[in-house]
């Protein structure tokens, strides 16, 4: 099994059969998930899947008409945007950006952008940082408040293989030093692989969902992902060579398939 460093059975949060409609388009049906206090959660799945709805559910930004999100009592979720637009005339510098829109004391500033791993860009304009540099500010906005849940929805848009490589390796080494669990929306199925406890497919519905390998293997997701899937099983196998038992479920039942 991927080791779920820091993780424990204590449950941060319990999506129960959910389903969302909007604008009359049925964007999530019958959906269940938890995340435990700790643990990498990776949402992968098409465009159009859902994905960004169940992270808005989790939120609460989104009430599902049918289903419950249950949280754990005064959960903390730091959220980290896909992008964010920054008026490049703003001479705003990446540690005064983390004290808006209220002053934060300079140590609580110094902290999340050394845990963001932006320390050495503080004094730095934000309009002239690149685009991992940037996203690492936003990691570091969402780490101010000390959040016990990291939520990121496609965090690494726009960044380079290696760039992206980099931020998600970031990501768990934020998991390592404050014990958040993270759940994010990715498409890159690599990273997926190598750095996520368990994986949730979606389609509308939940195709599948386990461990990564599992998920990998289970035909819902080669359905959805085609030969992509062959070139990340093989890279995740190659990383980690091991086996997988308890606490995986796929669903091998193909009939749910076809009514979306
Ligand atoms: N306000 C709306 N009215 C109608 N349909 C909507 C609305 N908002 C979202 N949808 C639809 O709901 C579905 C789910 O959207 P969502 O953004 O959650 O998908 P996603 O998996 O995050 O997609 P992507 O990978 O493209 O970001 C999509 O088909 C989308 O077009």
């Amino acid at each position: 099994m991927p080791v779920l460093s820091g993780a424990s059975n204590v449950r941060l949060v319990t999506v129960k059969d959910v389903s969302v409609k909007l604008g009359g388009h049925q964007a999530l049906n019958n959906v269940s998930m938890s995340i435990d206090k700790g643990e990498i959660v990776t949402i992968v799945g098409p465009n159009g899947s859902g994905k960004s709805t169940l992270l808005r559910c989790v939120i609460g930004a989104v009430k599902p008409e049918i289903g419950t999100v249950l949280k754990a009592a005064n959960l903390k979720i730091g959220y980290v945007p896909q992008s964010l637009a920054i008026d490049p005339t703003l001479p705003l510098t990446a540690g005064r950006f983390l004290s808006l829109p209220h002053r934060r004391p300079s140590k609580a500033v110094a902290d999340a952008l050394r845990q963001a791993g932006a320390e050495d860009i503080a004094d730095r304009p934000m309009s002239g940082l690149s685009g991992g540099q940037f996203q690492r500010v936003l990691l570091a906005r969402a780490l101010m408040d000390k959040p016990d849940l990291l939520i990121l929805d496609e965090p690494t848009t726009g960044l380079d293989q290696p760039g992206s490589a980099d931020f998600y390796t970031q990501i768990e080494q934020v998991r390592r030093e404050t014990g958040a669990a993270v759940l994010m929306v990715s498409h890159e199925l690599h990273v997926v692989m190598s750095a996520s406890d368990r994986v949730v497919c979606l389609n509308g519905h939940v195709c599948c969902h386990g461990s990564p390998e599992i998920v990998a293997s289970a035909p819902e997701y080669r359905a959805l992902f085609g030969t992509g899937t062959h070139g990340a099983l093989a890279l995740y196998r190659h990383e980690h060579d091991h086996h997988h038992h308890d606490g995986d479920a796929c669903d091998h039942d193909h009939s749910h398939l076809e009514s979306h």
